[in-house]
């Protein structure tokens, strides 16, 4: 069997420069365009690629999807900024596009995805639950992504269970000081030098506190699922949402 063809969109950035070294290094891929800003995306059918490794900006990756889909090559997205909106779009451009797949994984460290689903897991037992992630000052969106996922994660868990609102009595905040609500659960986000990617899911009830971490000590730690993705997402049409789905988690 030939070598998957390959292609990374945002090849100059943080993401994108270990994205291309890792395809390069993997001896069943080969790496046919590195794109970054201003490159034409027609390059990607001239080099016939066949899956589109996608690490830009919330604010282009949707135009780089849609050209993606619509010209036959698979994508496997870790640009964060997802919406329902957002969703619903490509599902619909994806419909129109029958045997691709697009995997978006909010985030491609294992470990990441496991404490999003040990935070599921966990969130029936706890009255009250917060998310803190710190980040590389370099980001562009706050939350991010894998802390807002968690939280809708956590969310839908508490909902299933009957669990109500949290317990809150504060009545004068300054703007922000009560972090961001995502589906109820209050998120703060940290922008520090020195900080890759790093999340805490603080569960509290009385007399005890659950805390769930995880640090991503460097970007080549996302290799492994960057890696999988782009080896699963062929066999797999339509949209997946979540490295998790390509894990085997309850195996
Ligand atoms: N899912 C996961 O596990 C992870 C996801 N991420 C996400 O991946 C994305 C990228 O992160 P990161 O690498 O740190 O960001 P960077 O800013 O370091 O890299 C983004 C790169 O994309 C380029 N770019 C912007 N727009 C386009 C475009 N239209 N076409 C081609 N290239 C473009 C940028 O160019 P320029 O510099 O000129 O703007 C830059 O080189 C973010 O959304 C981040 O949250 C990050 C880490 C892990
Ligand atoms: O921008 C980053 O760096 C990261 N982005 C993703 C996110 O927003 O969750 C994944 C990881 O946290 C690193």
């Amino acid at each position: 069997m030939g070598k998957q063809r390959v292609a990374v969109i945002g090849a100059q950035g943080r993401m994108g420069a270990e994205a291309v070294r890792a395809v390069e290094a993997a001896d069943d891929l080969e790496l046919v365009a590195a794109l970054g800003r201003g490159d034409r995306l027609e390059t990607l059918t001239e080099a016939g690629a066949e899956v589109a490794v996608e690490l830009t900006h919330p604010d282009a990756v949707m135009e780089n999807l849609a050209f993606c889909v619509a010209h036959g090559v698979h994508g496997v997205v870790g640009t964060t900024g997802w919406t329902d909106e957002r969703l619903a779009t490509l599902r619909g451009q994806l419909a129109e596009a029958p045997g691709i797949g697009v995997l978006i994984a909010p985030n491609f460290g294992i470990g990441a995805v496991l404490t999003m689903r040990f935070a599921r897991q966990a969130a029936r037992f706890f009255e009250s639950v917060e998310i803190v992630e710190s980040h590389h000052p370099g980001k562009a969106d706050a939350p991010s992504g894998t802390a807002v996922r968690t939280a809708q994660l956590v969310a839908e868990a508490r909902r299933a269970a009957g669990l109500g609102d949290q317990p809150d009595a504060t009545t004068t905040a300054l703007d922000g000081a009560r972090g961001a609500s995502v589906d109820g659960v209050p998120v703060h986000a940290v922008r520090l030098r020195g900080l890759v990617a790093h999340q805490e899911v603080r569960f509290g009830d009385e007399g005890e506190v659950l805390t769930i971490a995880h640090d991503s000590m460097n970007r080549s730690s996302f290799m492994p699922g960057v890696l999988l993705g782009v080896r699963r997402v062929v066999g797999t049409p339509g949209l997946t949402f979540g490295l998790e789905h390509f894990l085997d988690l309850d195996g």
